[in-house]
């Protein structure tokens, strides 16, 4: 969104269906794997449908630092042209709050011949990055995050290692993609293996396989947890980002709480990002299921939990323990700020979240109590709250700008579906 939003927006329920043609974002996951993979890659690649906000300007803005071109010619497409080989950076890269940025680069500035420290903002630097560290180090390579936390100073001699490395990624699948990414930069073979439990949001490590083998890698899967991948480099291709799975979730939510239709232009089965298995569960609405294990969908869980506050039975979420630490404690900031709503509409049970639904809130458009729902820095609980507003009258989002992380226009959309927000302090 080009203009500035105000502090506030609170949101008018409005009188009838919500429906139109809506095409959410390119995907902020593919999006800044490309970029960092054409990156990587010698000669020029053109990036198209991708998506423009503030994690993939922060990526796009490291790897500038790092010597590569990316060139914006319109608002859905970077042009990237490279070496193949990143470059130390004069100064340190602040990543914001951007997870994806972070930890790919993180593994992917181990492959430079000098130090680089990798860095966020507040909220990002409460969010673990140890495992990564720790196998970087058994990869034989000097990184170290006093705090287990960003900054990671990374002091590169342009090798990467070779060999088995083992990773835990129960609390981040993200690790495993960072690995994946930068492994065909090793001195021979890299095979990458879950260490311990398997990993939730395992679809998010395809779509890093997928991102890598168009990009020329060599990577195999042995089905049990490890991929080998060969010491190739990339090359340079042109690729199509479809649109974001996640930013999808709050469109379909709209249409499951006000009983409209929105053509987003691409069927739920047509994306290949874990959040679309979220599609039927919130086409069940107002029958959602009792229990919704929300592992393989992890960012769609805030859209389903708003929505779940509407259903006709109680919802359970379970497999959910790491959204503790994404852009902040998920499970916590949403049971806070429905129960905000209404007390007692949600309960964290251990790292299971449960929604105490209440159908009755269906009805209540005429309410004018006032809601002031906090954001916590965290656009999916400033996107997610908003669907309560569409059908409970007086809730103020606070911080509407937050949502520039991944979806800039959200607010627009919403007003061009025809919903209106005042804008407020
Ligand atoms: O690989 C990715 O693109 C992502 C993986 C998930 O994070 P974790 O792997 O940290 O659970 C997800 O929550 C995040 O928004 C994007
Ligand atoms: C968890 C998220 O982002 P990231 O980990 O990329 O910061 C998200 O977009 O919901």
């Amino acid at each position: 969104m080009p203009h500035a939003l105000p502090p506030a927006f609170t949101i008018v329920p409005p009188n009838g269906p919500l429906s139109g043609r809506v095409s959410p974002p390119g995907s902020k996951s593919i999006t800044n794997r490309v970029l960092l993979l054409a990156a990587l890659a010698n000669g020029t690649s053109r990036l198209t449908g991708a998506l423009k906000s503030k994690d993939t300007t922060l990526m796009a803005q490291a790897l500038r630092q790092m010597g590569v071109t990316v060139e914006e010619s319109d608002d859905t497409t970077f042009l990237v042209t490279s070496t193949g080989r990143l470059r130390a950076p004069a100064g340190p890269l602040f990543l914001g709050n951007a997870g994806t940025a972070t930890r790919f680069l993180t593994a992917a500035v181990a492959t430079i011949e000098g130090t680089v420290i990798v860095d966020g903002d507040e909220d990002m630097r409460l969010r673990p990055i140890k495992p990564l560290v720790d196998a970087l180090n058994a990869l034989g390579i000097d990184a170290s995050s006093p705090t287990g936390c960003p900054p990671v100073t990374v002091r590169g001699t342009g090798r990467f290692g070779k060999g088995r490395v083992e990773i835990d990624a129960s609390l981040s699948s993200q690790y495993v993609s960072a690995l994946l990414m930068a492994a065909p930069f090793g001195e021979g073979p890299i095979e990458v293996a879950l260490a311990g439990k398997d990993i939730g949001a395992r679809g998010y490590v395809d779509l890093t396989l997928a991102a890598m083998r168009a990009f020329g890698a060599d990577v195999a899967d042995n089905g049990e947890g490890a991929w080998l991948v060969q010491p190739t480099g990339y090359g340079a291709t042109d690729f199509h980002i479809e649109p974001d799975a996640s930013a999808a979730t709050y469109l379909w939510g709209i249409e499951a709480l006000t009983g409209g239709k929105i053509d987003l232009g691409v069927a739920a089965e047509a994306f290949t990002q874990p959040d679309a298995a979220a599609q039927q569960v919130i086409a069940a609405f107002p029958n959602m299921p009792e229990v919704i294990d929300g592992s393989q969908m992890q960012d769609a869980v805030p859209t389903m939990a708003v929505v779940a506050a509407f259903n006709n039975r109680p919802v359970r979420f379970v497999g959910i323990g790491n959204l503790r630490v994404k852009e902040t404690d998920r499970i916590r900031a949403v049971a806070n700020e429905l129960n905000r709503i209404r007390p007692g509409l949600a309960v964290e049970d251990g790292d299971d979240l449960l929604v105490h639904s209440d159908p009755e809130l269906m009805k209540a458009a005429s309410r004018t109590a006032t809601s002031r729902i906090q954001t916590y820095h965290d656009h999916r609980i400033a996107m997610s709250f908003a669907l309560a507003g569409l059908r409970i009258g007086g809730i103020t989002i606070l911080d509407p700008a937050c949502t520039g992380k991944t979806y800039p226009d959200y607010w627009d959309m919403l007003q061009g579906l025809g919903v209106e927000l005042i804008p407020g302090q």
